[in-house]
């Protein structure tokens, strides 16, 4: 069912200390989708899933879930499922008691519950309490838990943040196929860029209550609205210079970028928007190296300028720090106005 939030707000706190915490959230999820809300901590994320579940009552705006109006109908009625950062299992009750817990219908909820069980792969663990298993099982119990009574929406609270990288991806595959599996559509909060792109089709940058960009994270990577946005997306180099409309001069050579008015600019170059050259390019001393056994990040210096910038370099080579090396810009790059 699609999900649409229009113009939401919210405030937290009473009297003079009510404090608006949601401005104006404007957002739509497809029907059977993921979409990700990124945003550093702070800026309201948890507050509007809180909101969109009718667990936050100072609210303002229009949620629409499936063509009905969710906004002010209780909690229960909406039919929403949450999953909180930490899971938050009954810890007296065992795995399969936790999934079944929300299933209304008493004749339904065996199948119901073996069918959970399947999908997030948690048959050997059933009659276990929450104390007897692991981080990422506990987890995928979570999940299972929420889906249990086929809500019309997940919403899911930073739900891997606790668990270690390599853990983090498997959990985050088997609830991934979970979700494909039952066609659910889910809002998925995180603040880890990462996780937003590769997860989601659909991408809300957040900041201090407020939505900075929303589109596919291919778009809002390559195309953020601001520098902010831009930043909080990945790895960035920031030159301040001059364009004649089309062409920026970076130190590292010409950028293209979408039409503007010619003036000074702040053009914004991904690390792997630079690449080694042995022929031509800007001459530039290779001054600090970090490495990610996939790629390496590269900290450049040009040596005419002495303007530093970072490269991503793929694969496993090895360049010494010292090396003297020519590096080249390749656009479209986005160049703001200063
Ligand atoms: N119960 C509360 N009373 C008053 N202010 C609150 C309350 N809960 C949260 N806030 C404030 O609302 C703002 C948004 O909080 P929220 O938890 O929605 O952010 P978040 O983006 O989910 O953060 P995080 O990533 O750290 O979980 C913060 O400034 C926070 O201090």
């Amino acid at each position: 069912m699609e999900l649409d939030v229009d113009t939401l707000c919210a405030w937290h706190g009473s009297g003079p200390q009510r404090t608006q915490i949601l401005d104006r959230i404007s957002l739509q999820v497809p029907a059977g989708e993921l979409g990700a809300l990124l945003g550093p901590s702070g800026s309201g994320k948890t507050t509007l899933l809180r909101a969109i579940a009718g667990l936050h009552a100072d609210v303002r705006g229009t949620i629409v879930l499936g063509g009905e109006r969710l906004d002010g109908m209780a909690p229960e009625h909406r039919r929403i499922g949450l999953v909180p950062q930490d899971g938050a299992l009954f810890p007296h009750l065992t795995v399969k008691e936790n999934i079944g817990f929300g299933v209304k219908r008493p004749n339904a909820r065996d199948q119901r519950i073996n069918e959970m069980l399947d999908l997030l792969d948690l048959g050997t663990l059933a009659d276990r309490l929450p104390h007897q298993i692991s981080g990422g099982q506990a987890q995928r119990v979570a999940v299972a838990r929420a889906l249990a009574p086929a809500p019309r929406l997940l919403l899911l609270d930073e739900p891997f943040s606790a668990l270690d990288a390599g853990l983090r991806v498997e959990v985050r595959d088997g609830v991934m196929s979970a979700l494909r599996e039952t066609h659910t559509t889910a809002l998925l909060v995180t603040h880890d860029q990462g996780e937003a792109m590769s997860m989601a089709g659909h991408l809300v940058v957040v900041a201090n209550g407020r939505i900075t960009q929303a589109g596919s994270p291919r778009v809002v990577y390559a195309h953020p609205v601001d520098v902010w946005t831009g930043r909080f997306l990945g790895e960035v180099n920031l030159f301040e210079t001059q364009t004649d409309g089309n062409t920026a001069m970076t130190p590292f050579g010409p950028a293209t970028h979408a039409e503007q008015e010619p003036g000074n600019v702040t053009v914004l170059v991904r690390p792997e928007q630079l690449r080694l050259s042995t022929s031509k390019g800007t001459e530039a001393m290779i001054v600090a190296i970090r490495y990610f056994g996939h790629d390496s990040l590269v900290t450049l210096r040009s040596v005419d300028q002495d303007i530093e910038a970072r490269l991503r370099l793929v694969g496993n080579a090895a360049p010494a720090i010292g090396t003297r090396v020519r590096v080249t810009v390749y656009g479209p790059v986005r160049a703001f106005r200063n």
